[in-house]
């Protein structure tokens, strides 16, 4: 049986950094969401073995892949002689803060569990995923959820209200773990209110939301690379309603609601960014993930 897996990008509406745990990571809280740019992960059984391509030549075509490992733990757990040919075609920019790579990680196991007929349900697949990266076990469900702890305990939220979403990748990546790294959390100036975005989620209130997004990763990323900062006050002054970085960076996102400002907005930042995207915010409302 042959599947294609769609694996969407996330953004941070809210993140918080509560403190730094005993085995190095750090406990989270944040609004996640899904939005409509995404992956496509096409899955085909072969007699042994996994291997991997992929649209794009800036992820790794080995076992360092996140699809790739996702497909060998998946093997491994459960005993599966079959192979899997693994094909990524890769339209979320890599090490940008939107979850690219764990979403492929989270696509091809929910793509495994029905090829392989495994049963396993959405928190399996996430207990699983976790080892291969903190945003895995959101990426299995998608849709808008708070995540806590290193990003595995999750409770869904109704979807945001809905609105485009304009997304600014400058030309570098960014290290997650070098962000976390230099984290200094008595550092930490202002914190998310997670229940006023969470009250602005649940009636709907749009203004409200964009008022609500912070993200304390901002502190680190920023200073490091001025040229978020710089994308940000322009996404602001070429009018987006609320304007964010996403997860640890850099990636740069602004929340727009009228269509005839989303294209001033991109038009604008054409002229600075290579890598601008207009989209929808999923939010709850894309369907089935197995297309
Ligand atoms: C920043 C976020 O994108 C927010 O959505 C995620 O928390 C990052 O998720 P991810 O890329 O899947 O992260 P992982 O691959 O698990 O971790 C990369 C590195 O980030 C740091 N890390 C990540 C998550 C977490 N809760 N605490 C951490 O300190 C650790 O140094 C870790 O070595
Ligand atoms: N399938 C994949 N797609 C993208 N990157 C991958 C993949 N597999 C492994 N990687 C590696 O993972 C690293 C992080 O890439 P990714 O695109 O997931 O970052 P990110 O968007 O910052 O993630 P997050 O928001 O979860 O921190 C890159 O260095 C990349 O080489």
């Amino acid at each position: 049986m042959d599947i294609s897996v769609k694996a969407p990008a996330k953004i941070n509406l809210t993140l918080d950094v509560l403190h730094k745990r005993p085995d190095g990571y750090h406990d989270l809280e944040m609004v996640m969401t899904t939005v409509d740019l995404a992956d496509r992960i096409d899955l085909t059984e072969t007699s042994g073995g996994i291997r991997l391509e992929s649209t794009s030549g800036f992820v790794p075509f080995d076992d360092r892949n996140l699809a790739y490992r996702a497909a060998a733990l998946i093997k491994e757990r459960f005993g599966i002689q079959k192979g899997v040919h693994i094909l990524i075609h890769k339209h979320v920019p890599v090490a940008a803060g939107l979850a690219g790579g764990s979403s492929d990680a989270a696509a091809t196991l929910r793509g495994l569990n029905t090829m392989w007929d495994l049963g396993l349900s959405p928190e399996e697949l996430g207990d699983l995923g976790l080892a291969l990266g903190s945003d895995v076990p959101f990426c299995v469900r998608g849709g808008t959820a708070i995540a806590r702890g290193r990003g595995e305990k999750l409770t869904p939220l109704s979807p945001p209200p809905p609105c485009w979403v304009v997304l600014a990748k400058p030309p570098h990546g960014v290290s997650t773990a070098e962000v976390f790294q230099a984290l200094d959390m008595r550092k930490i100036a202002e914190r998310p209110n997670l229940e006023g975005m969470l009250k602005a989620i649940d009636q709907g209130d749009f203004p409200s939301v964009c008022s609500h997004l912070s993200n304390v990763l901002e502190g680190v990323t920023m200073p490091a690379y001025p040229k978020v900062r710089f994308l940000k006050e322009r996404m602001v002054s070429f009018g987006a309603d609320g304007v964010l970085m996403s997860g640890s960076g850099p990636t740069v996102f602004g929340l727009v609601k009228k269509e005839s400002v989303v294209r001033r907005v991109v038009n604008g930042l054409r002229g600075f960014c290579r890598q601008v995207y207009a989209v929808r915010m999923l939010g709850g409302l894309e369907g089935s993930p197995l297309e």
